[in-house]
């Protein structure tokens, strides 16, 4: 039991050890989670609804893990292919993809959500 339990905590220790690397290591990374930031702090400011939180937050969870998913495979092709290659070009082009369409989809929903406020606030007639 004490050994199950010891496992389960190693997983959660390894996998925030890569959270916490690809923040340090990927510029994007940072800016994801800045964004991330940014939007809560909308969020709470004109006090969207909990529907509206769901897909913040999913849209929000979307992009981060494409940019960690992107990150370790960067990192693996940089492993096995150092060496100029095709393939290896084409692993990281088709995870660079991932990542802009999980944040091209992340600013449709913020837009759709958070436009209808903002031309409230500046009084725009709807
Ligand atoms: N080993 C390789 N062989 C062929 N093409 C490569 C190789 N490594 C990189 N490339 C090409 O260069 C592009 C940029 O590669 P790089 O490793 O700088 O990734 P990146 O997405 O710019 O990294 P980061 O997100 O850290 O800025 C890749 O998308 C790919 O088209």
């Amino acid at each position: 039991m004490r050994a199950y339990f010891k496992k389960r905590y190693n997983s959660f220790r390894f996998a925030f050890k890569g959270i916490n690397a690809a923040v340090r290591s990927e510029p994007h990374m940072r800016l994801h989670v800045l964004s991330g930031i940014a939007v809560v702090v909308l969020g709470f400011a004109f006090d969207v609804t909990k529907t509206e939180w769901c897909l913040l937050a999913a849209s929000i969870g979307l992009v981060v893990t494409a940019e960690i998913m992107n990150t370790a495979i960067e990192t693996v092709v940089n492993l096995v292919s150092p060496e100029y290659n095709p393939l290896a070009g084409k692993a990281k082009d088709l995870a660079a993809g991932a990542v802009l369409i999980a944040a091209a989809t992340a600013a449709v929903v913020g837009t759709i959500i958070f436009l209808p406020y903002l031309l409230e606030l500046f009084g725009a007639d709807l």
